[in-house]
Parts: C-alpha cells; structure tokens; sequence
C-alpha cells in the first residue's frame, strides 16, 4: 500500500462525518484485546467503521473490533479523544504501513498523547495474571533483525532517518498512570513497570522462547504495540503502553522426561506428572473482560490528568 495516498481522503471522510468538535482529539487510545470496552465511558460517541475510511483494513481477529471511535472522555466539558477499536497485527497478513496507518492519521488530527493498551503474557514470576504492566522499554527481536516497522523511505522529510527509541516510554505520561492508580485506591500490586517483548506471532511462544525472552530482560510478551509506537516516536507523539497480564508464559524450570518416563515404567514404577498449562486467546480474552472496569478508570484518570501536565501538551 502507499501509504501516503489515501490519508488526504481519510481526513476529508472523518471532517464531513465527525461533529465540529470531536474533529480534533487530544488523546489517541489504542484497544487491546478484549479492552474496546475502554469507549464506554465515552460520551458524545461518534463511531466511524474501518470499512467507511480509506486505507484502513479490516481487523480478523476476535476481541478486536474494527471502527475508530470518538468521543469526550472525562469531567466537565471532557477532553476529546479517539480510540481504536481493533487494532493490525503483522501475523493477519497486513504489512507494516497498513498496521500503523492508523497512528499516522491519529498523528494528522493533532494527536500529541497516545494511550497504547495490549493483552501480554508474563515472563516474570512476580508479575501475576491481572497486573497491569506499566511498560518501560521494549525487545523487538523483528525490528532487530529486518523486520523494522520503519523499513524503506521515510513517509515525510521532516522524519528523522535514524530514529532514537532509548526514550519511547514517556516518565511523564507513566507517572500519570501511577498517580491515577493512586487517586483510585489501586492496591500497589495492582501496577507494576516492565519490559514488553515483540513478537510477530501468531504462535505462543515455545518455552525456550519465552526462556530466552526473560533472560533478555523481557517482563511481559505480545504480538502487537511496537510497530505503533515506533511510529508514534516518528510522528512525534509521547507515548504509554499499558499491558493487562493475560496469562503465564510456560516456561517450565525442567523438562518432563520421557526417557524417565520410559525407563520407570520399566521398572514398574510411576511418575507423578505436574499439570502443564497451555495458553489460549479465550483465557486471554476473558482476563480481558475481568479487567476491564479497573483499565477503563485508569485510563480515564489518566486521560483527564494529561491537559494539567504542562510537558505534555
Ligand atoms: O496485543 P493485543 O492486540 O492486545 O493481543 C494479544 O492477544 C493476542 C493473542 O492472544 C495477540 O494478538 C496478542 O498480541
Ligand atoms: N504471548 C504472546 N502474546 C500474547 C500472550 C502470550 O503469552 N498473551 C497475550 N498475548
């Protein structure tokens, strides 16, 4: 796709269809899965369909829906907003520039703030199911290795060719987010910072693969977030990520022997085996759903502190 061509007429969709002043969001919000639930605080909702803008595709996978929408969000007048509801990912087959178009035209409307939400698998024992990760740094093995979101000409002159990412994760934008967990009585463990590792998916990682990714450094793993906020950092936007703990990576601390197995079995003994867990988008999805009211305030919170924080305007 050249992503350059349709984002005149994307504009120009949004302008004719958006009431005057929900055509100028402060604040991009991007919905993980099982977290579109986000825009039911929303008042004023302008839902536009995917299938209604040019250069947007269509997003395939459940828990994700497939429409932009906008709204104010907060007390009083309300700051306006916009949210994705479905997000691309490289393993539905998009390529790079159709995964991050939406950011792109975010970035258009003059969006400054973006709020980057993802279901992610923990690497770390100490980071259980349902904590919310406040993300701090990213691994990208595929940006690592040729699989750069920004690979190929630079969409604008005005974007750096060798684009820093050692500050990504906003400190202003994640103190906000400790703070609201604060303003709404959020146990402590409630939150925690980590490391997000980028995965192309779309299998589970094997143990050894989440063995290596943990002893990488990284705290929690996904399929998604990366590539948008590589190019919000392009688009000059300050970002957060916030990814809801869905499930434990297995990474057993050693392997069931069959050799073992075999060879007790042979001796007319048995062996007590450990459960092994598997993970699957259903227990994914319906952390998701249990979540859901606690990521709605935060983000809330968060999104009524941005317009008092004067670096973040
Ligand atoms: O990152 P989001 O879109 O929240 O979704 C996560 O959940 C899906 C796997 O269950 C993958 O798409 C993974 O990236
Ligand atoms: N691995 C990769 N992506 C994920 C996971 C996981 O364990 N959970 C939710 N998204």
């Amino acid at each position: 796709m050249d992503p350059h061509a349709p984002l005149l007429q994307t504009l120009q969709t949004l302008t004719s269809v958006l009431p005057e002043k929900l055509q100028r969001p402060r604040i991009g919000i991007v919905c993980g899965s099982g977290l579109s639930g986000l825009v039911e605080s929303f008042r004023e909702v302008e839902m536009v369909p995917y299938e209604n803008l040019p250069g947007f595709a269509r997003s395939t996978v459940s828990g994700h829906k497939s429409a932009l929408a906008f709204g104010l969000l907060g007390e009083g007048e309300g700051v306006p907003v916009v949210a994705m509801l479905g997000r691309f990912h490289r393993y539905e087959g998009h390529d790079f520039p159709t995964i991050v178009y939406p950011i792109r035209v975010m970035a258009r409307l003059g969006v400054k703030n973006i709020i980057i939400t993802n279901a992610a698998g923990s690497l770390n024992p100490s980071i259980p199911v349902g904590t919310i990760v406040v993300i701090q740094d990213h691994l990208a093995l595929p940006n690592m290795t040729g699989s750069n979101p920004l690979l190929g000409p630079p969409t604008s002159p005005s974007h750096a060719r060798f684009l820093p990412l050692s500050d990504a994760y906003s400190p202003s934008l994640r103190r906000l987010a400790f703070l609201s967990a604060h303003k709404l009585a959020l146990p402590r463990e409630a939150l925690a910072e980590g490391t997000y590792a980028w995965v192309c998916g779309p299998t589970y990682e094997t143990p050894a693969e989440g063995r290596m990714l943990r002893h990488a450094g990284a705290d929690v793993v996904g399929m998604s977030t990366v590539p948008e906020v590589v190019v919000a950092r392009e688009e000059g936007m300050n970002v957060l990520v916030m990814s809801l703990v869905t499930n434990f990576v297995v990474i057993p601390e050693r392997y069931r022997s069959i050799r073992d197995e075999v060879e007790a079995e042979l001796l007319g003994k048995k062996i007590e085996l450990p459960k092994e867990d598997v993970v699957s988008h259903d227990e994914v999805l319906a952390v998701g759903r249990q979540k859901a009211e606690v990521m709605k305030k935060l983000v809330g919170s968060i999104v009524e502190l941005i317009p008092t924080a004067p670096d973040l305007q």
